[in-house]
């Protein structure tokens, strides 16, 4: 059975068991996977392709609440929102068909730029809106609860009448200011859920309901009397006995105002996290300005206006125009100026720059790019102009998906929040039960029905767990965001468990430890001709080795190619020539490549069979290094170079030194690492004399040193160290590092620096924008920080809960101080997770 993803933007729900219900409804229809999300107020289904949008929104609404598309649909035409699109989205919707159907009438197509569109638009806009909506209850609530409370409080306030002042002054707080309680309340009984709010407003309408029977019928409404209210009374609660029946305006009040509050707080909170990720997503271009090309014959087709490699034929004219983000396609050309931002992922066509891609990376040395270059977008073009063409557009370009990355993150689900789901999804029966056991117990022991119902309503109040419903939830978001603005991409909320226990951590040497950018030392590399005597000579009597090897390595993308490519290309610039070309190339991962490399136009005619890589395998070929080039290539490798052997007609005929600089931040990183307790391991295909000059740069133990290691033998370094009981984090960027990363993440965890392969990236729990080892330190500190906050605020939410239930089941709890408790357990859950903004 094929399956598809949807995300759904799922309204009104306020607490745990609203999650509980929502999932329930869902995994209902058949073949149905849900994971529903209170913070975001959202659903990540996976879905039978049967199965369409329509019926999972109906699903939705039938539990109570409100649904619309957010994410992916593969049926455009049933794609529609259950309701408006909301207003922010203000842009007419994209017009460019997607091969899906054209959606019915009038409602928005759900094109791919839509959807990136949207999710731009709204995240967080209506956060915003509820907070709003729920700062103006609460400041009305607080004005009237006030005079509530004091009048209630003090007989002097007691003028005659005054008990129908308060309820004059009470009834707009129950009524209106806890509004948001009761409609969800509603929503929730039509369907015969019982939520938290459920409990709130009977709560809230029973102690109303009481005072007006009291005030009205009781003769607590008789002028002139009065009813003092000390704190003993108050914390007596069901005994304070007199003459008329108690009302309880200033409780109902006063638990509406108190959870207001707890309510805007994390309205207020859910918003505020949400900043890092539009952060991220700010960081796109909005604007771009796309070429259009006309050959001379007026032709605008592909074939006419473009040669081979992608660039614009001499003599087509151009015609610049400014437009959306939203309405590019793969393909387009685009302009981008010294200064702007360039807009999509691609390759340049035209033009060399400077690239700073800072903001992604964190990388503050601009990077330099020409023809054939790839660019990302969200990087600034620092210098040239450049002409690029477009491969990556909208929600699939780098930034997209890591922006796609964080609110996934954000979206799913640890485990212990599951557990919290389902612990308050059997919690609001068996409240309501208790407060009946209540009412009728102390009605059976002989107690009045003003102190039964007293009681009860003190159960059904102090009983909300809003703050288990939030302890998981906002201690994710906030976690999530602040690891982002780290430059740190969680891939799941259990990969914050998985850090609590890591022990190990596991570094590759090249683009991990060390920048990765190679460069050749002419100086310590041997059997290569100076640059000095080339540049009197024509031509050579032999070609160089280096020419050699850089025509080979121009086909592999290792950094130690990218190095000898470059030099032999400057080389071959200063004498006037080009590099050889090449046949039959091999490469061999982990060891080095081979080929034939034809003649070159001083030589016609001629080819040779070269191999270049690293000496031991060379020395496995069957070519021994002769004395001079074997002292060169130790010399070079114990200053921590890499040295590598160009072989030429089964002979060694040079030793190429390439070197690589250790990233500045490396050495301090580790040393955090330690104290964090976890144990860094270099691995790495290098040699090993290069690899532990450089773990002695970086304080690594010599012992800890895993060098030479082939790309696939890195798992089983990983999964050695796993059967010895370290639970191991992986570090790396390559494509040979991809398996010893998701190995890694089998039982730990596997980061992959963001300036990595696609590979690499793939298969990591964590991406680290930055490329810094110190983003591997700010990973761990936030994850653990964020599980440490997310226990206490669970113990807060249960404890709180478990210890008060007694007391208001005996009469000890009065329903006012039950409700400020109960907020403040809240208030003190979000206010925890809030912490998580500075850690790091
Ligand atoms: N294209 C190549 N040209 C020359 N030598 C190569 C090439 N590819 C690999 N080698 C040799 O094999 C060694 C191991 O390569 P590998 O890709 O496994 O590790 P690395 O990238 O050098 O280091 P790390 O494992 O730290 O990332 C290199 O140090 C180099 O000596």
């Amino acid at each position: 059975m094929s399956t598809r993803e949807v995300d759904l933007a799922v309204g009104g729900m306020t607490c745990a068991s609203c999650v509980a219900r929502v999932e329930k409804k869902l995994r209902r229809i058949d073949g149905v996977e849900a994971s529903v999300n209170l913070a975001t107020e959202s659903a990540h289904l996976t879905v039978p392709d049967s199965v369409t949008d329509n019926e999972l929104i109906a699903a939705v609404a039938r539990a109570g609440y409100s649904a619309a598309l957010t994410g992916p649909s593969a049926a455009a035409s049933t794609a529609a929102p259950a309701q408006p699109a909301p207003p922010s989205s203000s842009e007419e919707p994209s017009t460019r068909p997607t091969g899906g159907a054209p959606a019915a009438g009038a409602a928005p197509a759900t094109t791919e730029p839509a959807i990136a569109r949207s999710a731009r638009g709204s995240l967080g806009a209506s956060h915003f809106v509820r907070a709003e909506d729920l700062r103006r209850r609460l400041v009305l609530s607080l004005l009237l609860s006030v005079p509530v409370m004091a009048i209630s409080m003090s007989s002097a306030l007691q003028f005659s009448g005054w008990q129908w002042a308060l309820a004059a002054l009470a009834l707009p707080v129950v009524t209106w200011g806890a509004w948001p309680f009761h409609r969800t309340a509603l929503a929730g009984l039509r369907h015969g859920a019982l939520t938290m709010d459920t409990l709130v407003s009977l709560g809230v309408t029973a102690s109303t309901l009481w005072s007006l029977w009291a005030l009205i019928w009781g003769g607590a409404g008789e002028i002139g009397m009065r009813m003092p209210m000390d704190l003993s009374g108050m914390l007596a609660g069901a005994h304070a006995g007199g003459h008329h029946p108690h009302m309880y305006f200033e409780s109902a009040a006063w638990v509406t105002t108190f959870l207001l509050a707890g309510r805007y707080a994390e309205a207020r909170a859910k918003y505020r996290s949400g900043d890092a990720l539009r952060a991220l997503l700010e960081l796109g271009a909005k604007e771009a300005g796309r070429v259009r090309l006309t050959a001379p014959s007026g032709s605008t087709d592909a074939v006419d206006v473009l040669n081979d490699d992608g660039a614009p034929r001499p003599g087509t004219k151009r015609c610049e125009e400014r437009v959306g983000v939203d309405d590019l396609v793969a393909g387009d050309l685009i302009a981008v100026r010294p200064g702007e931002k360039i807009a999509v992922d691609g390759v340049v066509v035209e033009g060399a720059s400077a690239v700073d891609a800072s903001l992604l990376t964190g990388e503050s040395v601009p990077v330099e790019v020409g023809v054939g270059d790839e660019v990302t977008g969200g990087t600034i073009n620092t210098s040239g102009a450049l002409l690029v063409r477009a491969t990556r557009v909208g929600e699939s370009t780098t930034l997209a998906q890591i922006g796609a990355l964080v609110s996934a993150a954000q979206a799913g689900k640890a485990p212990v929040q599951r557990l919290a789901d389902r612990i308050s999804g059997l919690f609001v029966p068996a409240v309501l039960g208790i407060a009946a056991l209540t009412l009728i117990g102390w009605l059976v022991v002989g107690a009045s029905a003003q102190d039964a119902l007293t009681a009860s309503v003190a159960v059904l109040v102090i009983a909300c767990p809003c703050a288990l419903g939030l302890a998981t939830p906002t201690a994710i978001l906030v976690g999530s965001g602040r690891a982002a603005q780290l430059g740190v991409v969680i891939r799941g909320p259990e990969v914050l468990e998985l850090t609590r226990s890591l022990d190990t951590i596991v570094l590759d040497k090249t683009g991990t430890i060390t920048t990765g950018r190679m460069s050749l030392d002419t100086a310590a590399s041997a059997g290569i001709g100076s640059e000095s005597a080339l540049q009197g000579r024509s031509a050579l009597p032999t070609i160089d080795p280096l020419m050699l090897a850089g025509a080979l390595e121009a086909l592999s993308e290792h950094p130690v190619a990218a190095a000898i490519t470059a030099a032999a290309h400057k080389r071959a610039k200063i004498g006037g020539s080009r590099l050889p070309g090449v046949e039959g190339f091999v490469n061999h991962e982990g060891r080095g490549v081979t080929g034939r490399v034809t003649g070159t136009a001083s030589e016609p005619g001629s080819a040779r069979e070269v191999a270049v890589g690293r000496a031991s395998w060379i020395a496995e070929r069957g070519i021994a290094l002769p004395g001079h080039l074997s002292n060169a290539l130790e010399a070079a490798e114990s200053t921590g170079a890499t040295g590598v052997v160009v072989a030429v007609n089964g002979r060694a005929a040079a030793v190429l030194a390439v070197r690589d600089t250790v990233r500045a931040s490396s050495a301090t990183a580790i040393a955090e690492l330690r104290t964090l307790g976890i144990r860094p391991i270099l691995l790495t295909g290098d040699n090993a004399r290069a690899a532990a000059h450089v773990a002695g740069q970086v304080g690594i133990d010599p012992a800890d040193v895993r060098a030479e290691v082939l790309p696939a033998d890195k798992r089983d370094v990983v999964a050695g160290l796993q059967a010895s009981g370290a639970v191991v984090g992986m570090v790396g960027d390559g494509v040979n590092d991809a398996a010893a990363l998701a190995q890694a993440g089998t039982r730990g965890l596997g980061l992959a620096m963001g300036s990595g392969t696609d590979a690499a990236i793939e298969a990591a729990d964590i991406t680290l924008v930055r490329a810094d080892l110190d983003a591997v330190v700010a990973a761990v500190r936030v994850s653990r920080a964020t599980l440490r906050i997310i226990k206490q605020n669970l113990f807060w939410a249960f404890a709180y809960n478990v210890a008060a239930i007694p007391l208001a089941m005996a009469g000890m709890l009065n329903p006012m101080i039950a409700g400020g408790a109960m907020a403040c357990s809240s208030v003190i859950v979000v206010a925890n997770s809030l912490r998580l903004r500075r850690a790091g």
